[in-house]
């Protein structure tokens, strides 16, 4: 199978050698090549280059992209998208007045969820969570990090695990997987959480481990969920079963969990809504790179993450949709490099690194996604006819994807019967 994309009015982000990260300064630049082709056989990048170098190339599939840009498909690092119905009467009741802290006092929120999740079958949460991913990788997403943290039991966390598995097993997209049993104190353990810490670490953690079903191990490091205490605990507990953390940190509260997931060389740390100087300092000279989830702060109308400030201190960014039922229940990637524009005023330049090779470095496979690099992995976008990538953030709320290729495969988005699944 191959595959040769002509007349590309702009190729981005490509990088002749192997970039897995951008950072400070550097990710004002993205790399263009204009009116470019770019050769893709199986699963591959193999060739690209200006169109008065493309001759002599013959593929089984030819696409002319007149007018059209070709970019790599965002990585979206922070989901929470295996979930079991949505949580619209909570949206309901803030639209009223009421907070996210104050729903989740009264037992709404992740509880609710869990709740729901908990009595929903293993075979109907795949069919609704592989049915929300086939929507977003129409919409150019081609990488998911997928967290679990709606079972808070030991089975239902591990039937969320093998709900990833499955979907990792079964779809086109990049699947990296995140144990996230730390995510609410379960009712049953209100006034034991030591017991419930207990539990994710002596009997949860092993077992994921033993079945080799996440990648990662996460933690709600927040004020009336786990403190910096449990979540040291907790990290611990997953390195020793090799799960390297990717955290939850500062989204209401600065707690200190910066530095604890910088001490346990957290692949990223997520959220920083709230964000101080010891913060920026703990995150200097280590290879956690920040998150920013523009789409949380806008549904619970929170602060934005100070991306300037992290940037301008010489550090990465990546940007992710958070999409969950609760804070962020949309996994639009094109809004996300939007709303980062907008919002933490990044430059196009900016979001669209930080939602690709960024992206792909806070979930860990950046050497082979997130860049036009020869050798990388064929996960593409092609744009509706555009005059200039700056469209795609400036145009919020519109999908600027007419056809993507994911693991090497032309999809057909209009087409309702395509199927996204192997
Ligand atoms: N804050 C913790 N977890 C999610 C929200 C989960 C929910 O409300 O269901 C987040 O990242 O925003
Ligand atoms: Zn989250």
């Amino acid at each position: 199978m191959s595959i040769l994309i002509t007349n590309i009015k702009q190729l981005l982000q490509v990088h002749d050698s192997n970039v897995t990260l951008v950072k400070g300064k550097d990710m004002k630049t993205l790399p263009v090549l204009e009116n470019a082709y770019l050769y893709v056989e199986h699963d591959t990048i193999i060739e690209y280059g200006e169109m008065k170098y493309c001759d002599g190339l013959e593929a089984e599939t030819v696409i002319d992209a007149t007018g059209k840009i070709v970019l790599p498909s965002w990585c979206d690092s922070h989901t929470h998208m295996v979930y079991a119905g949505d949580r619209t009467s909570e949206f309901v009741d803030r639209i009223n007045g009421l907070s996210y802290a104050e729903i989740a006092n009264r037992g709404g929120g992740i509880l609710n969820s869990a709740k729901l999740l908990q009595d929903t079958s293993e075979e109907d949460l795949y069919e609704q969570s592989i049915n929300r991913m086939e929507e977003l990788i129409k919409m150019g997403t081609g990488a998911f990090e997928i967290k679990t943290g709606y079972g808070l039991t030991v089975d239902a966390e591990l039937k969320m695990l093998r709900v990833i598995k499955r979907i990792k097993q079964e779809s086109l997209a990049k699947i990296a997987p995140t144990l996230l049993a730390a995510h609410a104190i379960p009712e049953a353990y209100r006034t034991k959480k030591d017991k419930y810490i207990k539990l994710i670490t002596e009997q949860l953690i092993p077992k994921a481990a033993k079945q080799n079903i996440a990648y990662y191990i996460d933690v709600f490091c927040e004020e009336g969920y786990f403190d910096i205490n449990d979540t040291e605990a907790i990290l611990k507990a997953g390195l020793k079963h090799k799960l390297r953390p990717k955290i939850h940190v500062n989204q209401f509260n600065i707690l200190g969990g910066v530095a604890v997931g910088v001490k346990h060389n957290a692949l990223s740390v997520d959220h920083l809504e709230e964000l101080n100087e010891d913060d920026i300092k703990a995150l200097k000279n280590s290879d956690t790179i920040p998150v920013a989830l523009p789409g949380c702060s806008y549904f619970l109308s929170i602060p934005y993450t100070p991306a300037r400030q992290l940037i301008d201190a010489g550090l990465p960014i990546a940007i992710a949709t958070d999409y969950n039922p609760g804070s962020a229940p949309s996994g639009n990637m094109n809004f996300i490099v939007s709303a980062a524009c907008v919002k933490l005023k990044m430059t196009p330049e900016e979001a669209i690194n930080a939602a690709t090779i960024n992206g792909a470095y806070a979930m860990g496979i950046s050497n082979l996604y997130g860049s036009i690099t020869r050798g990388k992995k064929a996960n593409l976008i092609i744009t509706k006819p555009l005059n200039h990538y700056s469209e795609i953030p400036y145009a919020f709320a519109h999908n600027p994807v007419e056809q993507v290729i994911i693991n090497g495969q032309l999809k057909d988005i209009n087409n309702p019967e395509e199927n996204f699944r192997i």
